[in-house]
């Protein structure tokens, strides 16, 4: 399914949120269901215990998946994507985080740990860098794409049968043979569609993706997200891709975010961004994209500094690019 796909969509773009006052944790902010966002989050921060205390890293980020949309998080290293990204699943122990995460009508923040289980996995898909150290070198990858179903009570036979389907539909050849093959015996672009089927497989309603595809060659990249594309819209899932790079972004994303030392300094459409990027970070950012068609004589464009202001002690570094 392709509803919202590019910008004349009517699912919501990206819009701006206010942290909601004077709402109990919970309670819907949005109205009837199907007008939700799938996914929520409101004046998100997280802090890690540092020498002096405490460091703050994500400094109140707002943003919304609207339901079958692709979301692009992108910003240089350390501006805050990956932090984001588990604080919306509470993955990192060490994290204090507050704001509010909501999934459909569902407060993540507010859950009580144990029934984070039925959030992470089974409304929420995760793919992150490294395919490798993401599967068990010791199981087959059928065995580990069967695992979210089997927890759910489907049969062997059901699961294997649906995994098999799956992985053929993610373009790996002769699926039902390479079911019973090990990791090892995957290429690096291989091992993601499985980590991908793995993530997809129990039908959530959303996939963050983790830079899935910085690890692979740039023509592999290109299929994996072109496959991660095509699973979306078959399944109307919405996704939330974190990516350093601009490049991947046209083409993949509806809406894109961009977040520099743990704030959002723009967002929109990705049409609407690439084609009237508003903040100079961005501008910098754009103008680093490599392109093929561009004069080799031409310096890529440089990531302006940082002005300083209330976050200077967090200040990304400057980032000169070159060819
Ligand atoms: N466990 C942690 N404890 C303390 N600080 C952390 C921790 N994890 C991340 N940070 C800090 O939070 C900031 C944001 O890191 P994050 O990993 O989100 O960046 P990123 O945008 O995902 O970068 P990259 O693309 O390099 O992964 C960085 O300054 C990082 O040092």
């Amino acid at each position: 399914m392709t509803a919202g796909r590019g910008t004349g969509g009517a699912a919501p773009a990206a819009v701006p949120l206010r942290p909601s006052s004077g709402t109990a944790p919970g309670d819907a902010p949005f109205g009837p269901a199907q007008q939700r966002p799938a996914l929520t989050v409101q004046d998100l921060r997280v802090s890690y215990p540092s020498a002096s205390g405490s460091a703050e890293v994500v400094h109140g980020v707002d943003l919304s998946v609207g339901r079958g949309r692709t979301l692009a998080v992108v910003g240089e290293s350390g501006s805050g994507k990956s932090v984001t990204a588990r604080a919306v699943l509470r993955l990192d122990p060490d994290a204090r985080v507050s704001g509010r995460v909501l999934l459909g009508d569902t407060d993540v923040l507010a859950l009580p740990r144990r029934r984070l289980r039925t959030v992470r996995g089974a409304r929420v898909g995760l793919v992150f860098q490294d395919p490798l150290s993401a599967l068990n070198p010791v199981m087959t990858v059928g065995w580990q794409i069967m695992q979210p179903l089997r927890f759910r009570g489907v049969s062997r036979a059901e699961a294997r049968r649906r995994g098999i389907d799956l992985l053929g539909q993610l373009g790996v050849r002769d699926a039902a043979r390479r079911f019973d093959d090990y990791p090892h015996q995957f290429s690096g672009g291989m091992r993601q569609r499985v980590v991908i089927a793995i993530a997809v497989i129990a039908d959530p309603e959303v996939l963050i993706a983790d830079e899935p595809t910085t690890a692979l060659d740039v023509r592999v990249q290109a299929q994996v997200l072109a496959v991660l594309r095509r699973l979306a819209d078959d399944r109307g899932m919405s996704v939330v891709l974190i990516t350093h790079d601009l490049g991947i972004v046209a083409g993949f994303a509806d809406d894109i975010v961009v977040l520099r030392s743990g704030r959002v300094v723009e967002r929109g459409t990705v049409d609407e961004v690439y084609a009237r990027p508003h903040d100079p970070y961005t501008r910098g950012l754009l103008g680093a994209v490599p392109r093929l068609d561009a004069d080799p004589s031409v310096p890529l464009a440089v990531v302006p500094p940082e002005t300083p202001g209330p976050a200077a002690g967090d200040a990304a570094p400057t980032q000169e690019v070159t060819r």
